[in-house]
């Protein structure tokens, strides 16, 4: 049967990317968008404001919604300290098991944990499962209709603190009305527009991050 398009992503990183390398890793799934197939991931150019936030973050406990096949799992772990703990969700079971073997081509295997299953069944069991109590970071980047019920699911169940920092991709391509309306007007959040472009395309998108203030 014909191979899936995350199918043909791995194969790219397999054939032209470094084992334990995760600058080449990314550079191969960029190569691969931008010659051979478009595809969902956060991209070089919102990917590199990504980068700087997770580096002014410098997080202990990360949590990404939405791994897809990994490439932004790959871009936060090679920057993330020793010892951090990261938790990344998917629901679409074929995605997962491409994104584990792109993470672990990059060789980050022990940095991240890939859970299975969808944020509004997770997010109540995060601190009994992984024994976490706040997170520092943030990546919101699964079904955009997720993103306003998962960060109220996140206040009722204690898992931000003061100075926790959300960052979410396509907050207009394909856009994030509501939860835009909510973190920008709720006085518990500091938030602020990065402008950038849908991957890969001069398509207007780009990064909301909300500073939770307690
Ligand atoms: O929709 C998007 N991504 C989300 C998504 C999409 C499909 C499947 C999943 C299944 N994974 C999943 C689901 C639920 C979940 N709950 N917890 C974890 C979790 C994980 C997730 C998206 C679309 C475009 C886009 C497409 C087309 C276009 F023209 C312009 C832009 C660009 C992006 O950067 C995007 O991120
Ligand atoms: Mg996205």
């Amino acid at each position: 049967t014909r191979s899936t398009r995350p199918q043909r992503m791995l194969k790219a990183v397999q054939k032209n990317a470094i084992r334990g390398n995760p600058e080449s890793v990314i550079s191969a799934i960029d190569y691969f968008c931008k010659h051979s197939e478009w595809a969902m991931n956060v991209g070089d150019e919102k990917g590199c404001i990504l980068d700087s936030v997770v580096t002014e973050v410098d997080p202990s406990t990360v949590l990404e919604l939405g791994t897809y096949c990994g490439y932004s799992t790959v871009r936060i772990a090679r920057l993330l300290s020793p010892g951090t703990k990261f938790i990344t969700v998917e629901f679409n079971p074929a995605s997962a098991e491409v994104a584990r073997k792109i993470i672990a081509y990059a060789g980050l295997q022990d940095k991240v944990t890939l859970v299975e299953g969808a944020s509004g069944d997770l997010i109540p069991q995060i601190k009994k499962l992984y024994g976490i109590t706040t997170f520092d970071f943030i990546f919101l980047d699964h079904w955009k209709d997720r993103y306003l019920p998962d960060i109220k699911l996140f206040e009722e169940y204690g898992l931000l603190r003061k100075g926790s920092v959300l960052l979410a991709d396509n907050v207009i391509c394909p856009g994030t009305p509501e939860y835009l309306e909510y973190v920008r007007n709720s006085p518990r959040y500091e938030s602020r527009y990065y402008p950038s472009h849908l991957e890969y395309t001069k398509v207007e998108d780009g990064l909301e991050k909300s500073l939770f203030l307690g």
